[in-house]
């Protein structure tokens, strides 16, 4: 049996995770589970799948999520704090890890799982938007297997020829074609975009996903921090990256080599594909998800980005090349102004502003060799001077 490990179980990708497992329950026991706060549903999953361990961050959130399951006779054991998400992270009777929390609060337990050598199954894009060079050495030195679950790179990861590590332009690869749906935004007029409330942005027009990765999909932040995300995988540059505005979300990324041919992934657009590939890389297995069926697909479009409408992803491309430090800043300013956002204090629009202002306050930097340690910092830093930057235009 493979031990599981699944880091934000509460969450989309969590859910999807949990639901792929259920379906092999030959193959599949559940190690440990984790939410930040959400003890209904912790508490269900726990009921349901009889985990070890039940790590709650909210010390409040971990005391109630122990009188919920109390009268079970076999609870886990929960733990509390973040510490304890690196703990499961690592633990030995884990196989695979599962990264699913959103946001840089990610970073370290992706990375315990990394340092300990497991199956990590990648849905936390942020772990290397702002440690990529940290926490691939960490999956190399310790033979880590570092499964991409985004769907695009996913899609990529089984475009690519096997020996993709040793260099794309040693296999053929000449570039890398990824996929984004445009979002709910695609054609909105720019100066429409400020009226936008938190609930529109969310309505993701192909895939149900958590709040803050819904938002950046409207801004297109998602396809930025996805191109920085990309280069850390395939170890290769933003020029080797094209962006291809695909909105039925059917192809979910392409491969292009130096012979004319091109390779795409293609499938509903259901995370469940990604999830049970990589639960069951080198082999396949069953998803759940249902078979694509071309003739009601109909069509399928592209067309290229129009920055106007997306200053974000040019946002992410600047901070992609100035490399060190700039994807971090990029990465907490975002995350604090979706938040400012999806709480109502700040418009659609000055997302954007607020990540700009923090790049162009805060300059980038090489990350020196405390490596983590700086990384962390310039967070902390980053964040509070966008706090700052939403308080002024709050006013
Ligand atoms: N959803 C999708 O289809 C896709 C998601 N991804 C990526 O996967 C990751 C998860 O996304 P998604 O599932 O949509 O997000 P959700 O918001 O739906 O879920 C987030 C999960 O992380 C937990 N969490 C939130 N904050 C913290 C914290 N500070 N510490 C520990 N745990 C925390 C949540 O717990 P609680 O419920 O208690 O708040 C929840 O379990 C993101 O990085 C996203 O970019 C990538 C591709 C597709
Ligand atoms: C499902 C998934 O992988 C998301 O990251 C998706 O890419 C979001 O869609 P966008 O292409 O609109 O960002
Ligand atoms: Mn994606």
């Amino acid at each position: 049996m493979i031990g599981i490990t699944v880091l934000g179980s509460t969450g989309s990708i969590g859910v999807s995770t949990l639901d792929v497992v259920e379906r092999h329950p030959d193959r599949f026991r559940v190690v440990a589970l984790s939410a930040h706060r959400n003890v209904e549903r912790l508490a269900e999953q726990c009921r349901r799948f009889e985990p070890d361990y039940a790590v709650m961050v909210d010390p409040a959130a971990a005391l109630a999520l122990r009188e919920a399951l109390s009268g079970l006779a076999n609870p886990p054991e929960v733990l509390e704090g973040a510490d304890a998400l690196e703990t499961v992270a690592a633990a030995p009777e884990t196989d695979y890890v599962m990264a699913a929390i959103v946001g840089a609060a990610g970073l370290q337990s992706t990375l315990a799982a990394a340092r300990a050598g497991k199956r990590v199954l990648l849905a936390n894009k942020e772990a290397l938007v702002v440690a990529g060079d940290i926490v691939m050495r960490a999956a190399t030195a310790n033979g880590a297997t570092l499964l991409p679950i985004d769907s695009e790179h996913n899609a990529i990861f089984q475009c690519m020829p096997p020996t993709f590590a040793d260099g794309l332009s040693q296999c053929g690869v000449e570039r890398i074609l990824l996929t984004a749906s445009g979002g709910p935004f695609r054609h909105a007029a720019p100066e429409s975009l400020a009226a936008v409330t938190p609930d529109q942005a969310c309505a993701h027009p192909n895939w149900q996903m958590g709040r803050k990765i819904s938002v950046d999909s409207a801004t297109m932040m998602n396809k930025g921090l996805e191109i920085i995300e990309a280069c850390w995988l395939f170890n290769t540059s933003p020029d080797q990256i094209q962006v291809v505005i695909h909105p039925q979300s059917v192809i979910h990324s392409l491969v292009q080599y130096n012979d004319g041919s091109v390779l795409a992934q293609l499938g509903n657009p259901d995370m469940r594909t990604p999830i049970a590939h990589a639960l069951a890389w080198p082999e396949r297995m069953a998803s759940g998800v249902e078979p694509l069926d071309l003739f009601a697909t109909a069509t399928l479009d592209f067309e290229p980005p129009t920055p106007a409408r997306f200053p974000c992803l040019d946002l992410a491309y600047r901070a992609a090349s100035e490399g060190g430090t700039g994807p971090v800043i990029l990465n907490a300013a975002n995350e604090i102004a979706v938040a400012a956002f999806l709480a109502g204090r700040i418009l659609f629009t000055e997302i954007a502003t607020v990540v700009e202002r923090s790049m162009n306050e805060l300059p980038a930097e090489p990350v020196d060799g405390t490596g983590l340690e700086h990384v962390l910092a310039v967070d902390v830093q980053a964040r509070e001077r966008a706090e700052r930057i939403v308080s002024a235009l709050v006013g």
